[in-house]
């Protein structure tokens, strides 16, 4: 570790309070130099994709995430008025629903959100909440699974009462993804419940004619805002799907864009020496081979930032991890991606970071400022921010002194315009290491499998529901009856049991468990 190696691996741009060290990564002169010819494809891929190209060719989509903070970018009028019309009108709406002019039924303002969404139609609203939503004019929540219990919860929070004053956002990009429905019918069944009219109170944030829409138009929902197919899932924090929740908790949502915006300007620069996003793919590229072979472990010394890790996991991983490469090859890419926050996590998984399987490379994202207005000194001479800084330096020199690499990514502090160029920054190395190890970033056909499964298992339950009889039967007999799976029959009848629409017997293992009404 020296002044002079960090100052030669350092990125910053001054003006954006932004800088990337990558000097304890160890990149290699000869190393970089050898994957110019990749890097000058990366730049011109990338070129192409903002330009309008099909960059996502299994879908035959446009990739369409950058246009958003820079609406000129976008290659045809159209497009453009895709995004500067529903920003203006989702701007309208949250004056309007703050000003009271749009309110629940009986008149009452709109006090609570309720987020139903999951995914990138989930995490990218509540990493902007627990980031920046401490001032926030709606107090927010979410259902963000097809759990009833953590549905449930959240209710409770809500409360009775607090549900005519709750305005609800229902994402979905896709307009048909069970766990959002389920979350939407639960939250409707609420409504009714309490003698109120569900529409009244409800948002839809969905692709146009999607069934979502369709539902949004019958049930009268208070307003709509559309997805574009050009944006996916997990780049969707800013369009409507990240931007109308923000706009109503009153987060600065121009700063946010213009944060991404300005990122986005300095690594839209065809220069690897002084491109942050190309250098964070050339980091992850060195570290994994090429191969993800070193997972990524996201360390953000700030409490706001404790679910970046979480959004990143999304980000990179839907994103990188793919059998495929874009000519057909067998390739199994990808980066795992873990993380949660320091200094918290020295008292958790850093010991075996610094000693244990060296399977990973960290990336330490520090906040210079520590706390707005004034500080104590928690002993004499220090604060608990100097406490934090020292933590990070001290983790990231322990571990680089047992061989483990770490990038560090260093801002001011968080707020909407910080946040946003974070974002950009890893939206943008994303589409670069794609380009270098030849991948689609932008599909995600391997869901699909765990999807078409459940929906397998949710016949064959409803099959094994129209079986039980007062009589007891175990597995192997009621698979016999509905030619299913004796396992998948098993767990079938353990889960209506554990729900009590059945009741078990034990045998002495689960082949002699036997199940009746
Ligand atoms: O917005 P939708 O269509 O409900 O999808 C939610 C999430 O599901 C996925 O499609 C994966 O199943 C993600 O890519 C997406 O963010």
């Amino acid at each position: 570790m020296s002044l002079s190696n960090y100052s030669a691996s350092l990125i910053r741009y001054p003006d954006l309070g932004f800088s990337l060290d990558t000097s304890l990564m160890d990149l290699d002169a000869s190393w970089l130099e050898g994957m110019s010819g990749k890097i000058e494809k990366a730049f011109v891929d990338l070129q192409k994709l903002e330009a309008g190209e099909i960059a996502n060719p299994d879908e035959g989509r446009m990739v369409g995430h950058y246009w958003l903070r820079k609406p000129e970018l976008a290659p045809t009028d159209e497009l453009r008025a895709a995004i500067t019309g529903p920003l203006a009108a989702l701007k309208e709406f949250a004056v309007k629903v703050h000003g009271g002019e749009v309110a629940a039924p009986g008149g009452e303002r709109f006090e609570n959100l309720l987020l139903i969404g999951i995914g990138g139609s989930a995490l990218g609203p509540q990493l902007v909440n627990d980031a920046l939503g401490h001032d926030s004019q709606l107090n927010i929540h979410f259902f963000d699974n097809t759990d009833p219990a953590g549905i449930d919860r959240t209710l409770a929070e809500i409360g009775q009462t607090g549900l005519s004053r709750t305005l609800v956002l229902v994402v979905s990009k896709s307009g048909g993804t069970p766990e959002t429905r389920n979350g939407m019918v639960e939250a409707k069944a609420a409504y009714d419940a309490a003698g109120l009219d569900f529409g009244k109170h409800a948002v839809a944030i969905t692709g146009e004619g999607s069934k979502l829409d369709k539902f949004a138009d019958e049930e009268g929902f208070l307003a709509k805002f559309p997805m574009e197919d050009w944006v996916g899932g997990r780049t969707s924090v800013m369009s409507t799907v990240g931007l109308v929740p923000a706009a109503l908790q009153g987060i600065d949502i121009d700063d946010f864009l213009a944060g991404a915006a300005a990122m986005d300007e300095e690594t839209r620069k065809a220069d690897a020496g002084t491109n942050a996003a190309m250098r964070l793919a050339l980091a992850w590229h060195a570290a994994g081979n090429g191969k993800g072979e070193k997972d990524m472990v996201v360390l953000p010394y700030k409490d706001s930032l404790v679910l970046f890790s979480k959004y990143l996991q999304q980000l990179v991983m839907e994103s990188l991890g793919k059998s495929e490469d874009l000519d057909g090859n067998t390739v199994h890419q990808g980066i795992a991606v873990y993380g949660n926050k320091g200094s918290t996590d020295q008292h958790a998984y850093v010991q075996q970071l610094r000693d244990g399987v060296p399977n990973f490379f960290a990336t330490f994202i520090e906040v210079r400022k520590g706390r707005d207005g004034d500080t104590i000194e928690v002993e004499p001479g220090n604060t608990s921010a100097d406490y934090l800084q020292g933590f990070l330096r001290g983790t990231r020199k322990a571990l680089y002194e047992s061989g483990r690499k770490s990038i560090t990514i260093s801002i001011g502090e968080v707020n909407p315009f910080t946040l946003g160029m974070l974002i950009a920054l890893f939206e943008r190395a994303v589409s670069f290491y794609a380009s270098l190890v030849n991948i689609n970033a932008y599909h995600q056909p391997g869901v699909e499998a765990g999807k078409k499964a459940a929906a397998t298992f949710l016949d064959l339950l409803n099959a094994v529901r129209g079986r039980l009889t007062a009589d007891p039967k175990n597995a192997a007999e009621v698979a016999y009856e509905v030619d299913g799976d004796p396992e998948d029959v098993y767990h079938c009848l353990n889960h209506l049991a554990a729900n009590g629409e059945v009741q078990i017997a034990l045998g002495d293992t689960p082949e002699g468990d036997t199940f009746s009404l």
